[in-house]
């Protein structure tokens, strides 16, 4: 697998990855046909590719799912993380089946396809997940043409001329245009997203959207609080506007240090405000960079569904859901950033703590979707805190 240059495209091939090095993995193309330019990355998680393909923080990256049966339960309307799929693609073991769930509205292959991603099977994505582990996380080519017509020696060049997500920002990209009031609560079987009715006594938490998840604001109403999201490029004087309670900083693609000319100093006049502040992901790297710290490029970043954090207050520890490709250096933590959590796959920072200030944050992803609902408690200790 992806070992030498390949230029020759085997019989019956309507799908392929090609990398910088012009070695190629090839397979059966399904979703939309064309081409995408991106990092390879993979997810670990058994459930959820749906609301992983619509996670924002998915931007400029192809998902290599190492569980093998994605698309079986098809796609709805109800499990996603955004308007868009932002993953540009996607590689999985098995052919995508005719889709088997009472929640099933599309098969997941057409939906891949109206919505412009391309998708491959038939790939060894347990292999492909080694050599990620091995090699670091590569810039690659995902390509699908139903002839077969493929020319490697372009899609090399295609794959080595991407400059990398390090120092690139796409949380401009993706973040929400407008700003507006949030009004979905959880999801529930039988009911589906619940309403906010919040009244305006509720504690209001100001949202700076960098390529949210929903299901953070849905966790963020279902934990007492009214949500107004604001764009990534907020202005100070926006976010004080809104008269916040608290500011919300959310997940997001591309490199949290490329974001540094709008989003950080924003937040450093809101923590000098003394506003409460949480964050998730790239937030928590850019409340980082706020308050001093450094961040930096992981091997092979972390995603996934089961990943176990240390809280250190009381060494409980969380399953965590996971999507990061970024980290903040620990070694780095300025005297009043105390870490509050970390990973016990490879001891990297996972949380965060000012002990000067109302704020805090964590790497991992307490709204779960997909994954475990171990951290739901942190939206509580937040809101709860703004009372
Ligand atoms: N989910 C996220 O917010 C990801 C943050 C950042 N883009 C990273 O890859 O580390």
């Amino acid at each position: 697998m992806a070992a030498a240059k390949t230029l020759i495209v085997p019989k019956g091939a309507t799908g392929v990855l090609v990398f910088a090095d012009g070695s190629a993995v090839f397979g059966r193309g399904f979703g939309a046909t064309g081409e995408a330019v991106g990092e390879l990355c993979f997810n670990t998680a058994m459930t959820g590719y749906q609301e992983v393909m619509t996670d924002p923080s998915y931007a400029g990256q192809i998902v290599n799912f190492t569980f093998p049966h994605i698309g079986n339960v098809g796609t709805n309307l109800d499990d996603v993380e955004a308007d868009l799929p932002h993953a540009l693609g996607c590689v999985v073991r098995q052919d995508v089946t005719e889709p088997s769930n009472f929640r099933n509205v599309e098969p997941f292959d057409q939906w891949m396809k109206e919505q412009g991603r391309i998708g491959l099977a038939g790939v060894d994505t347990r292999a492909l997940t080694r050599l990620i582990r091995v090699k670091g996380a590569p810039n690659v080519v995902i390509a699908h043409d139903p002839e077969g017509r493929f020319d490697l020696e372009a899609l090399a060049a295609k794959a080595a001329s991407w400059p990398g997500l390090e120092g690139m920002d796409l949380a401009i990209e993706v973040s929400a245009k407008e700003s507006r009031l949030w009004k979905d609560g959880v999801w529930k079987l039988g009911f589906g997203y619940g309403r906010d009715e919040a009244g305006e006594e509720r504690p209001h938490v100001v949202a700076i959207d960098y390529g949210a998840k929903n299901n953070i604001f849905r966790n963020l109403v279902k934990a007492g609080a009214r949500v107004t999201v604001l764009p990534a490029t907020a202005t100070y004087e926006q976010v004080m506007e809104q008269k916040p309670d608290g500011v919300f900083l959310s997940n997001g693609p591309g490199d949290p240090a490329a974001t540094g000319e709008y989003a950080v100093p924003v937040i450093r006049q809101v923590l000098d405000a003394d506003k409460p502040v949480f964050g998730i992901c790239l937030g928590h790297q850019m409340l980082a960079l706020a308050a001093g710290a450094r961040t930096i490029k992981m091997h092979q970043g972390h995603r996934g569904a089961n990943h176990p954090v240390k809280r250190l207050e009381d060494g409980l520890v969380e399953i965590t859901s996971m999507n990061h490709g970024f980290a903040v250096d620990s070694d780095t933590l300025p005297a009043n950033v105390k870490p509050t959590h970390v990973s016990l796959f490879d001891g990297s920072n996972c949380g965060i703590e000012l002990t000067d200030k109302k704020a805090f944050s964590v790497q991992y992803h307490p709204e779960a979707s997909p994954g475990p609902q171990d951290s739901f408690y942190l939206f509580q200790r937040f809101v709860e805190g703004l009372k």
